[in-house]
């Protein structure tokens, strides 16, 4: 693993936290994306190096309104970066983790993205996270 990517943050209304992220970090979200596949809204927040994301459910069953429900606001999980996710959740599946998605799925901010169950981590929610590749074939032709 590389570095951590991003920290995820569930809370209840992203324009509200926007503005709050806002004053605490001193700088605007620089993007908004919907991703419908984990019903959830995000923003992205850079704050020097470190990457923020913002969580905000689109529906009742999105992973996020049930963490909410349960725990209320708060961080939601760690993402780290890695070169390449299949390796590593090959070499987690063999360490014995709990990997929730065995093949790699679209996440925001042109990544590819997996999870490893929070119960087997000490209760922290973890994403992998790669640069999707095709996102810069896709920029490229733009
Ligand atoms: C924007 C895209 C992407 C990115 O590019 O960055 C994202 O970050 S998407 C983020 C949202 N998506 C996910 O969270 C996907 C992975 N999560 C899941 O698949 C599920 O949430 C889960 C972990 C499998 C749990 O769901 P489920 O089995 O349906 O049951 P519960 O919701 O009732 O939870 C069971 C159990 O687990 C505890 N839990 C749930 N979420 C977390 C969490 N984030 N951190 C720590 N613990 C968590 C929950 O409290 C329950 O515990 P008990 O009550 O003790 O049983
Ligand atoms: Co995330």
């Amino acid at each position: 693993m590389k570095k951590i990517e991003h920290l995820g943050i569930a809370v209840h209304d992203l324009e509200v936290s926007n503005a709050l992220f806002e004053k605490i970090l001193g700088v605007p979200h620089y993007k908004i994306e919907e991703v419908a596949s984990e019903g959830v809204k995000t923003s992205f927040f850079k704050a020097g190096p470190n990457k923020i994301e913002l969580l905000q459910a689109l529906d009742d069953n999105s992973p996020v309104a049930k963490f909410l429900a349960k725990r209320g606001e708060g961080v939601h999980h760690i993402a780290f970066a890695v070169d390449d996710i299949v390796a590593e959740i090959e070499r987690l599946t063999h360490e014995g983790f709990t990997v929730l998605n065995k093949i790699p799925k679209k996440g925001a901010d042109n990544k590819l993205v997996a999870f490893l169950h929070p119960k087997g981590t000490n209760g922290v929610l973890i994403e992998l996270c790669q640069e999707d590749p095709l996102s810069k074939l896709e920029s490229r032709k733009e």
